[in-house]
């Protein structure tokens, strides 16, 4: 795979990145060239673009910050430090990445041991770690630093957006959320009456499937520059039901036979799967210590605060302790991960002890849900002698090898990572492989995945355990037998409920022609009533950094958590976001699976979500683990369908589904100071493109500088090879984000067949062009170089691997 980087990155309508497709052989020669062309760079990258400057300047003090924009040369304080950024530039090259490549933790940054409000993120030391100072280095361009350094250039003009905040605020006073806002919706969502000329009008513009593919810019990969309010209305896109056109109900209900006679024979029945259990009744198996588990464990659960098992841990774990393979549905925030955490540390209790070998691999789709799960484990393991390791991307690898040599018991990784270990780290050896846990599965066994996946499943042995989890777990069993299970035992609880109780669902509808309300709308919300712990979701990453920078100039406290930014940036965003520091995460669909964060009182979706899988992952990071909580879904027309489906699937339910009117005089008064700021909004935006253009002239120069010092010893190291290219990463990504988001504009009602322009994508994807492979064991088939061709340079790459398909089907 081409860049370490952003290889495990759950990919959002917005999350396409602008890729060079180059896949870079030579790291030394192409920092290089990247050092050459510094200063060409500085005019072409994009604003939202990472802030990459980071690594020739983490080790630098501000002066020498201050030094470096005067032009002159900052030389490195020590050996050690050149070293480092030496280091630091060499992995950079390789990955060749704009966005984040060029940072990495050491594992320990974020392995913060224990602490006392344990939220799943056990991050008191990475608090400490990135602290203000810690933040300052580490952010090449900050945002508040520029808006504090405007508004004391330009006082009289600040004070007017300050005094019309305090007008606002005088005017209408603190509100706070009141229930008289609420009234119950109608059927359609919006609370309007569905027999409205305006609703009838609106479900015509969608039943033609009229409108523009705005929101999907991001998609194809041209994230411009120039920001417009137009920018902040949602795209209006055909809905993925509506492509099924032609399909008649006598179509779905052969498929529905089909697919019962398909999941017959394919899942093992619930019921025979833990006799043991069964024999227990039902109040006995109510709790962890009806479960045979180990006193360390019950103390390790106890540590947490976890005194009943809840209904999926009830169910999964006595099936999981007899080996049996899982696929595990439950709610969001309903404990899927303690659910197998809890079995395989039971089962690792009993393991062979003379010769340390890794045995367990969990993996997840976001390097944030891969540290809270390995957070979680070590948490609960903490009473026994069990070792974790996390291997994700973006922190450093050279740590995570030196971990791997010590064979931990349980790998907790990115996909993506693993691979760049199975084939570059000698010392990791996964044919020892026990247990496979695929979690957020239904995300995992996209396409955006299907090709590393495969990878993986071919090399780890058949005869392993498997358990998948997910909010919205797929049963569709042709998906699933390319995992290669045996006999899986489907445990679903509360299927059909698919929020939870606590949650309180509110739509806030956008009539046709009062689009460009949306961000009024966020601000009023915000303003007034939704102050603390408030995350809002973006389908775009360029609205979510604009509206930060909005949100800066109004005085709201907010961080951003989406693919432009670093690893670094994106932890100390969530970690800013859980210590109060910042009361708004605007975020992308990176955030909406899985991310446990205690306390968040609101989810806002500025725009609805594309699929009702997506709303209920989003959705789910509030009310969690029994709690309550409210989201919050500004909605237009081309949202209809989505909002149908939430509000149908919140009445089957029983579950409160409330319409919030904004008044229309707070609207007006928002989009007026709107009007006023956008001179301001532009000026902020385009000081911070030119202070991370300087950033990013200074790392190059910085990484030709440490290349030139050290060439020889860069030139002497061994080639890492990657899974992917960058055009293949890319053509992926586009996949699995369609896979996601729903299909773009353009794309064909009906069902259609691969062109032969798309066959030749999937191909050029499939057949990868492989660099020289090292340091593997004898007989890895993985690790084979491909054969040479005459001229001596590498000849046609191995065919493509497909899903390890086990013969056990
Ligand atoms: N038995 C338990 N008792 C009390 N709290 C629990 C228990 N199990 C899990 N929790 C808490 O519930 C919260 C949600 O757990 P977890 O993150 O595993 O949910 P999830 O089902 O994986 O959610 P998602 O679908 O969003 O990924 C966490 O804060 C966790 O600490």
């Amino acid at each position: 795979m081409a860049p370490k980087i952003d290889d495990d990155f759950v990919f959002t309508i917005s999350d396409h990145d602008d890729v060079s497709g180059d896949d870079l052989d030579d790291p030394a020669a192409e920092a290089l060239k990247l050092a050459g062309r510094g200063k060409k760079r500085k005019y072409t990258e994009d604003p939202d673009v990472n802030t990459t400057a980071k690594a020739a300047l983490t080790k630098k003090s501000k002066k020498d910050k201050k030094k470096a924009k005067k032009g002159k040369k900052a030389e490195p304080e020590s050996e050690e430090e050149a070293e480092d950024a030496e280091f630091k530039a060499g992995e950079d090259v390789e990955g060749n990445d704009d966005m984040a490549s060029d940072f990495e933790f050491a594992v320990g940054d974020i392995d913060t041991g224990f602490v006392e409000d344990f939220d799943g993120w056990g991050n008191e030391q990475a608090a400490q770690a990135h602290s203000k100072n810690a933040e300052k280095k580490s952010n090449a361009v900050d945002l508040d630093e520029i808006i504090e350094r405007r508004r004391n250039k330009k006082v009289p003009e600040t004070k007017v957006v300050q005094d019309q905040a305090e007008d606002s605020e005088s005017d209408g006073g603190f509100e706070g959320f009141r229930d008289d806002d609420d009234e119950l919706l109608a059927e359609d969502g919006f609370g309007m009456g569905a027999e409205s000329d305006e609703d009838e009008d609106g479900d015509a513009v969608h039943k033609d499937g009229s409108g523009a593919e705005e929101g999907d810019s991001d998609a194809a990969g041209q994230d411009s520059d120039g920001s417009s309010d137009e920018d902040s209305i949602a795209a209006p896109v055909p809905h993925p039901m509506d492509l099924e056109a032609g399909h008649s109900d006598e179509d779905s209900e052969r498929e529905d036979a089909v697919e019962a006679k398909k999941a017959k024979d394919f899942f093992a029945p619930e019921e025979s799967a833990a006799p043991n259990n069964k024999k227990k009744g039902t109040k006995s198996s109510g709790t962890f210590q009806s479960m045979q588990l180990s006193r360390p464990i019950l103390k390790g659960l106890a540590a947490v605060g976890y005194t009943e098992p809840t209904p999926i841990q009830l169910k999964t774990i006595p099936i999981a302790l007899e080996g049996k393979d899982v696929v595990g549905g439950a709610v969001t925030g309903s404990g899927k991960t303690a659910a197998f955490v809890i079995p395989i540390i039971q089962r690792l209790l009993y393991r062979g002890k003379k010769i340390p070998t890794t045995r367990v691999a969990i993996f997840m789709p976001t390097r944030e849900l891969a540290v809270q799960c390995f957070n979680v484990a070590k948490k609960l393991a903490a009473f026994t002698d069990i070792t974790f390791a996390l291997m994700a991307g973006g922190f450093s690898s050279r740590e995570q090898e030196a971990v791997l040599k010590t064979r931990p018991d349980v790998v907790i990784a990115t996909p993506g990572r693993f691979i760049d270990h199975m084939r570059n780290s000698a010392a990791f050896q996964v044919d020892t492989l026990e247990i496979l846990v695929l979690d957020e599965a239904d995300r995992m066994l996209e396409e955006g995945f299907e090709s590393q996946l495969s990878e993986i499943l071919t090399a780890i042995p058949k005869s392993r355990q498997t358990m998948l989890f997910s909010a919205t777990m797929t049963s569709s069993v042709d998906t699933l037998i390319r995992v290669g299970m045996n006999r899986p035992v489907r445990l679903l609880v509360d299927a059909k409920k698919q929020t939870v109780a606590g949650l309180v669902q509110e739509f806030v509808r956008l009539r046709p022609g009062k689009e460009d309300k949306r961000l009024a709308y966020l601000l009023y919300m915000c303003e007034k009533i939704y102050t603390e712990k408030v995350i809002i979701f973006f389908r775009q990453k360029k609205e979510a950094h604009r509206v930060r920078v909005i949100f800066a100039l109004c005085g709201l406290k907010a961080c951003e958590l989406h693919g432009n930014m670093s690893q670094e940036q994106r932890i100390q965003s969530v970690e800013a976001f859980r210590s109060g520091t910042s009361s708004y995460m605007l975020a992308t669909d990176v955030a909406s699976r899985g991310l446990d964060i205690k306390n968040v009182s609101t989810v806002i979706n500025y725009e609805a979500p594309q699929t009702h899988e997506i709303y209920l992952h989003r959705v789910g990071r509030t009310a969690r683990a029994g709690r309550t909580g409210r989201a919050c879904t500004i909605a237009a027309e081309p949202d209809r369908k989505v909002v149908k489906q939430a509000v149908k699937s919140a009445r089957d339910q029983g579950a409160k589904v409330v319409s919030r009117q904004v008044p229309p005089e707070e609207a007006e008064t928002w989009t007026k100071k709107l009007r006023d700021m956008e001179d301001e909004i532009e000026e902020v935006l385009e000081e911070e493109k030119e202070e991370r253009a300087l950033s990013i002239t200074e790392r190059d120069l910085k990484r030709g500088e440490n290349l030139i010092a050290h060439e020889d010893e860069i030139k002497a190291r061994p080639r890492r090879t990657w899974f992917e290219s960058e055009k293949d990463k890319f053509a992926a990504k586009s996949k699995g984000a369609a896979e996601l988001n729903g299909p773009l504009e353009g794309v064909k009602k009906e069902k259609k067949k691969l062109s032969g322009k798309d066959r030749k994508k999937m191909e050029i994807r499939d057949v990868r062009t492989e660099g020289k492979v090292w340091k593997k064991a004898k007989g890895d088939s993985t690790a084979k170089p491909p054969p040479k061709g005459k001229d001596g340079k590498a000849g046609k790459p191995p065919p493509p691997k497909k899903f390890g398909k086990s013969s056990r089907h």
